[in-house]
């Protein structure tokens, strides 16, 4: 992102709402995760993807509508925006043989992109060991055949509440193989924050093997929201870093926003330290 205002040797400004609504649009998750989605609102929402300032990075929906979500992309023209859908959600409590099969199917019927919920509460038990096997089993289907799917792993991190346990279960993600590490399933009551995602982001430096992105998901609702992440995001990323394959933003109810702030029809906060 060529941010309007010069980085700080501090750390990099908050970039102006209208360069953080155009990041954030490419960046964007677009999700419908309701239990009441149908065949048709899953279309309307693929119908929203097609915006005049440009379409998401993908939409993220059930797993039921996934040859829906392909489909009413492609009569949109939009077949380069992924198709992301969640497994072991939202509670984080499946068998790994179970949750191997729903990203099997969920591959099978086109998803590009895996969202799944790492066992957090096992975390908080004292067991590692169930998320690093899940996380691996997750990999392993992922990488099967010629183009792997993007694993991202949702820690709930308004969950697992201490730095320590977040940190912790980004480690283990990272470590089995995670694309990136995702906050919040928007389920619970505490979704994402600046202080947790901070976290996220000192792992993701400290991790040394493959690169791994950051997807700020749970609550997000318009333009200030986004410029606080891209802030934080961008001391990782670097300004020119804060690109759909290193950071991605999972919301419901942040488009409308975007678009306003987009179409000038609202203004939002200007550039500003943090
Ligand atoms: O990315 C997944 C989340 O469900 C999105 O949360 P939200 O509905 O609060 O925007």
């Amino acid at each position: 992102m060529t941010s309007n205002v010069p980085a700080t040797a501090a750390a990099p400004l908050r970039p102006d709402s209208k360069t953080a609504a155009a990041v954030a649009l490419r960046c964007l998750d677009l999700t419908s995760l309701r239990d009441d989605d149908t065949t048709a609102s899953i279309q309307a929402l693929a119908a929203r993807a097609a915006t005049p300032h440009g379409a998401p990075a993908a939409l993220c929906i059930h797993a039921p509508f996934v040859a829906v979500a392909r489909a009413a992309l492609h009569a949109h023209g939009l077949d380069g925006v992924r198709v992301a859908t969640v497994v072991n959600f939202p509670h984080g409590q499946g068998r790994p043989d179970e949750v191997v099969h729903d990203i099997e199917a969920a591959r099978a019927a086109g998803a590009d992109e895996i969202d799944m919920v790492f066992p957090w509460r096992a975390l908080l038990a004292g067991d590692r060991q169930a998320g690093s096997t899940l996380v691996a089993a997750a990999r392993r289907a992922c990488d099967v055949g010629p183009k792997p799917a993007c694993l991202k792993v949702i820690l709930e991190t308004g969950e697992l509440r201490e730095p320590r346990h977040i940190r912790e279960a980004a480690e283990i993600a990272a470590a089995q193989g995670a694309d990136f590490l995702k906050t919040s399933t928007g389920k619970v009551a505490v979704h994402a924050t600046p202080e947790a995602a901070a976290c996220l982001l000192d792992v993701i430096r400290a991790h040394g093997g493959r690169r791994v992105g950051l997807k700020v998901s749970g609550g997000l609702a318009n333009v200030e929201d986004v410029q606080t992440y891209l802030a934080l995001a961008a001391e990782t990323f670097g300004p020119d870093g804060l690109t759909p394959d290193r950071l991605r933003f999972g919301a419901s109810s942040l488009l409308t926003s975007l678009l306003a702030v987009l179409d000038g029809r609202a203004a939002g906060a200007p550039a500003a330290g943090y």
